[in-house]
């Protein structure tokens, strides 16, 4: 995966870290506070004619850096007042010196303290809460966000969580967030997502070296982080990957439809839908490029893996629960071909994980993905504690495979530890057969040949952006298999597809 470091995501002691590291080498941290209350004072009187402003300034060097924004909005010629309830004494060094150069008007932090002013500036509290908020922080918090005036948030809105994205009790609701060197998780994962707004990332003149040193593992999904196989011009059919999909039953053939003709669009070179007799007629009348192939019971599926030179394999999407489809991915497994295991393979393991997990660990040369959705993964992996983020990496080093845990934040995880975040997402996904469609995206690209992480993350990323194309209610997975070509072909030079 390529290592483009501007996707990298910081938790907070990471950045604090990169603080520390960017004063080891020579920067002081009134410079970078400085740096980081200009860029806010910048945010806010570009984005806005000048009105009066409350600064509202917590006790740490969040509401250090929004001195600086007080004193550089009044420098400007704008009306502004702070609201502090703190001890200036008790602050941390750099913060005190910019409390003690503020010379305007400083109210005690309350309800009150917002009354005439139009704009809000939240510099209460940075991404590394110690605890969830309450009594008065709590109140005027709440007040800020009934007054429906514009926030614009220091770094995090204060009461995200930066770590994780959790709202601790009560959080600021902000129309901006501006942060500093690289985005933090809480950015990403929801509700924190829900909360910042519109998210901007200015450079405080911290070294982007730090981060190897830091040796960050968290990435953004975006398409700088993989690419997608090119066309060959002398290429056939075989050399872009075959694809086999195994079918529900008669009454449920629709799932593995959606990701038959998903793998399909996404480039696979052929994809083949293996069932009973009885399902493959329902197919037969609904599907043209795809072939169909009977195959019944774990061996005749090993056969046709076989006999269909097939490179990945779905299996799970309306496949039914229980020991039929327990047996049929573990034939896939045993095959040794690329596996993506959705729905019901991954809940037909609920009582019986480490096999599973056995199974994925004799075949260690080819990528096994998993895509649970949170009840799925709930039933695999029991509950894990921590961040979502956390939870897909210690799913995804117990049981040796890609993890995909979805929803509106996915979060996809290697054994290895890397983990990727994506917000490319849209909420009409959340719709019958979006995830069937997601598997067979994957099997496509594993079949494509590229690896497990890249492959899971581009469909990740290109099936959240068939939706944010189509962009309006009425969606349905039906649709997004035609949209992936224009998803595609925009990350894609011409000269390339
Ligand atoms: N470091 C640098 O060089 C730079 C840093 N920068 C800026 O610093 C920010 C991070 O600063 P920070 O680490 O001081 O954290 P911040 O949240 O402001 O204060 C911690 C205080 O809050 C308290 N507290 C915690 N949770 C609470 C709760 N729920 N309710 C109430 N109180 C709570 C906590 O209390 P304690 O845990 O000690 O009891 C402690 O007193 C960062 O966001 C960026 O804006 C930039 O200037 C660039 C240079
Ligand atoms: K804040």
């Amino acid at each position: 995966m390529a290592d483009f470091e501007g996707t990298a995501l910081l938790t907070p002691s990471e950045m604090a870290r990169a603080d520390e590291l960017a004063i080891g080498q020579g920067r002081t941290g009134l410079a970078l506070m400085e740096a980081a209350g200009k860029a806010v004072a910048d945010a806010v009187r570009l984005n806005a004619a000048p009105q009066p402003v409350v600064v509202l300034c917590g006790q740490g060097n969040n509401g250090g850096d929004g001195f600086v924004v007080a004193r550089r909005l009044a420098a400007a010629g704008w009306p502004v007042h702070v609201a502090f309830s703190g001890h200036i004494d008790a602050l941390p060094p750099d913060a005190r010196t910019n409390a003690e150069a503020w010379t305007g008007e400083t109210l005690p932090l309350s309800p009150d303290a917002l009354a005439g002013c139009a704009i809000v500036v939240d510099a209460l509290l940075g991404a590394g809460l110690s605890r969830d908020v309450s009594g008065d922080m709590a109140r005027v918090i709440d007040a800020v966000n009934r007054s429906g005036r514009p926030v614009f948030a220091i770094d995090i809105p204060s009461g995200v969580d930066g770590a994780t994205g959790a709202v601790r009790g009560i959080a600021i609701k902000a129309d901006r967030t501006i942060t500093f060197f690289r985005k933090k998780p809480g950015h990403l994962l929801l509700p924190g997502r829900g909360q910042s707004g519109r998210l901007s990332v200015v450079d405080i003149g911290i070294p982007g070296a730090v981060l190897e040193t830091i040796g960050v593992t968290l990435r953004q999904n975006t398409p700088e982080l993989w690419s997608l196989p090119p066309l060959d011009a002398g290429g056939h059919k075989y050399g872009r990957g075959a694809v086999m999909v195994v079918s529900g039953g008669l009454l449920n053939t629709g799932a593995a439809r959606l990701s038959a003709r998903a793998a399909l669009r996404i480039g696979a070179g052929l994809v083949t839908l293996v069932g009973s007799r009885d399902a493959l007629q329902v197919h037969a009348a609904q599907v043209t490029a795809i072939m169909l192939r009977e195959a019944a019971g774990p061996e005749a599926l090993a056969e046709a893996i076989a006999a269909g030179k097939i490179d990945a394999a779905v299996i799970g999407p309306a496949a039914s629960v229980g020991e039929t489809t327990r047996e049929a991915s573990l034939a896939i497994l045993a095959s040794g071909v690329a596996a993506v295991l959705d729905a019901d393979a991954l809940t037909s393991f609920a009582h019986t994980p480490d096999t599973l997990f056995a199974a994925i660990a004799r075949r260690p040369d080819r990528p096994v993905v998993l895509t649970p959705h949170g009840g799925e993964f709930a039933r695999l992996f029991g509950r894990i504690e921590g961040s979502k983020v956390d939870q897909a990496r210690v799913a995804a080093e117990r049981s040796g495979a890609i993890v995909v845990l979805k929803g509106g934040d996915t979060v996809v995880a290697a054994p290895d530890g890397r983990a990727v975040i994506n917000a490319h997402a849209s909420p009409l996904l959340a719709t019958a057969g979006s995830g069937d469609v997601l598997a067979g995206m994957i099997a496509g690209l594993l079949a494509r040949g590229m690896t497990g992480l890249e492959a899971t993350c581009a469909a990740v990323w290109l099936h959240g952006d068939a939706a944010l194309r189509h962009g309006r209610p009425g969606l349905v997975s039906d649709d997004l298999p035609d949209l992936i070509a224009d998803a595609m072909a925009a990350i894609t030079p011409a000269s390339l597809r």
